[in-house]
């Protein structure tokens, strides 16, 4: 699948140049833009299971590559360098929307790269693209929950709302 630059690119995931969160974690930048190779990495070590960021200072949709959803219906920009994280089948980060934070899922060092399930919040991405993780358990499709049988979503954490969804989706 390619990876496309949607529409509305605008190159304004480049938040400002400023790190958001510079003890915490930094952007790598790779590639021009519009390849969307650029990752997010730890500055520190966190423990398994810590809060490396509280989801504040977000605005509303609508659904776009850059948003995450936060309910059945909302999707929320992130307005800050997290939007740089990367999806992995093997991922390093929960992202928490239900108690709006990101946490470590195991021990992270300095210089880990910082990536999260995007199926555990998006039911129906709006840029679908091919996974390159590599895990041994890679679903090699990213689009969304809505694409994935229940027993491959299982083998993952889950918003809650994705957990609704997809009761609704087998009832
Ligand atoms: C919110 S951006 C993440 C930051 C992005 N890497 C960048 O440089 O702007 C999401 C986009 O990054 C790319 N991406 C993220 N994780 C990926 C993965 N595991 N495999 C392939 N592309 C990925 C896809 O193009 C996706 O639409």
């Amino acid at each position: 699948m390619p990876n496309t630059i949607p529409e509305n690119y605008n190159g304004d995931i480049i938040v400002n140049g400023k790190p958001t969160h510079p003890k915490d974690f930094k952007v790598v930048r790779q590639g021009p833009p519009e390849s969307f190779s650029s990752k997010l990495v730890a500055e520190r070590a966190f423990a398994k299971g810590a809060v490396i960021a509280t989801l504040e200072g977000l605005t509303p949709g609508p659904k776009r590559y850059s948003t995450v959803q936060i309910s059945k219906t909302e999707h929320i920009e992130l307005n800050s360098d997290l939007v740089f994280m990367n999806h992995s089948c093997n991922p390093s980060t929960l992202m928490d929307v239900d108690r709006m934070v990101v946490s470590a899922t195991r021990d992270l060092a300095a210089g880990d790269e910082l990536t999260f399930f995007y199926p555990s919040t998006e039911w129906d991405m709006a840029q679908p693209f091919s996974c390159w993780c590599g895990s041994s358990k890679c679903i090699e499709t990213v689009q969304g929950a809505q694409y994935l049988p229940t027993e491959s979503l299982n083998k993952f954490e889950l918003s809650n709302h994705i957990k609704e969804l997809i009761y609704t989706r087998n009832a």
